[in-house]
């Protein structure tokens, strides 16, 4: 649906976006993460033909370019600050980008929004303003929805209603890429991470294969406690021990293996240690700068 090939994008001469390409298939919840300043916005922004760039950015086989935004009429977006006219109410800002007025009743109410929606817009609050910017980027069955850190502002029952409305939607076919820095909450709904590091994106998996591939801990139990002791310390395989339970790196498990048989010592357990999403992410970019504290 959404193809992003080699893209670089530039403010003023200074490029923020490097060789970004990826994919968006419908359905798909894409989670876009990065350290503030990584080109997150931007690479949003570019996508719906806000900057300059080069390279190719195509929606159902159409090119978007800063001047071409036709194909982006299938697009929902909300970046930054949601668009909307202070002195018109919520409804009336609503009506002015809606196709379907009975669609757009239904996301006032799936919103919890009733009860202000004739209220003029200039006395929102934050979160009210934000439900509003979500509720215009979700009108109109849009085939893709950008949403730049949805969650700001929004109570946990906002929260949660949006998080349903993102996977209702998901369902139906629309594709998602979202950014937050509430990781957390990303975990919850996204089927797939980009994560993007100085303009570079550096993972682009499945969440399933990201857990796989950059799970640090495993939990593992032997029958022999003392010999296993012996012999990751005699292979400098580092360990910690709690109980008769040790805890070592994903990346030793093979070789942990090899040497546990080797001793003739049998596994009673090795299991992955719940998966914490914020973890791996500090560790990947803590790679990327070549320091291993990780904290
Ligand atoms: N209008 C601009 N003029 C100059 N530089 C800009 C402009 N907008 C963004 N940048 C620069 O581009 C880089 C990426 O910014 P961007 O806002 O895309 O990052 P982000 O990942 O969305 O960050 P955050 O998590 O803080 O929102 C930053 O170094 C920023 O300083």
């Amino acid at each position: 649906m959404l193809v992003v090939q080699n893209v670089n994008t530039y403010i003023g001469r200074k490029q923020i976006i490097t060789d970004a390409s990826f994919k968006i298939h419908p359905g798909d919840i894409i989670g876009l993460i990065g350290p503030n300043g990584a080109g997150k916005t931007t690479l949003m922004k570019t996508i719906l033909g806000l900057t300059k760039f080069d390279g190719q950015i195509q929606l159902n086989q159409v090119s978007v370019t800063e001047n071409q935004h036709a194909a982006l009429a299938q697009v929902g977006a909300l970046i930054e600050h949601p668009a909307i006219y202070p002195f018109l109410t919520g409804q009336q800002n609503l009506a002015l980008y809606a196709h379907d007025s009975a669609a757009c009743q239904r996301l006032i109410s799936e919103l919890n929004m009733t009860t202000y929606i004739h209220d003029q817009a200039k006395g929102y609050s934050l979160g009210m303003k934000q439900k509003l910017g979500i509720a215009i980027a979700l009108l109109n069955n849009p085939q893709l929805v950008i949403l730049d850190e949805p969650m700001n502002g929004l109570d946990v029952e906002a929260t949660i209603g949006v998080r349903q409305l993102i996977r209702q939607y998901a369902a139906q076919g629309t594709a998602f890429l979202i950014s937050s820095h509430i990781l957390s909450e990303l975990q919850k709904v996204m089927t797939q991470v980009i994560l993007i590091n100085h303009g570079r994106i550096i993972v682009n998996q499945s969440t399933a294969e990201f857990e796989r591939l950059h799970h640090q801990a495993y939990q593992l139990r032997t029958e022999d406690s003392q010999l296993t002791v012996e012999s990751l310390a005699k292979n400098q395989i580092h360990y910690v021990l709690d109980g008769d339970t040790f805890q070592v790196n994903s990346e030793n498990i093979f070789e942990i293996q090899d040497i546990l048989t080797a001793q003739h010592v049998h596994l009673k357990e090795l299991a992955p240690i719940s998966s914490n999403f914020e973890q791996m992410v500090v560790h990947l970019l803590n790679q990327q700068r070549g320091d291993h504290h990780d904290n």
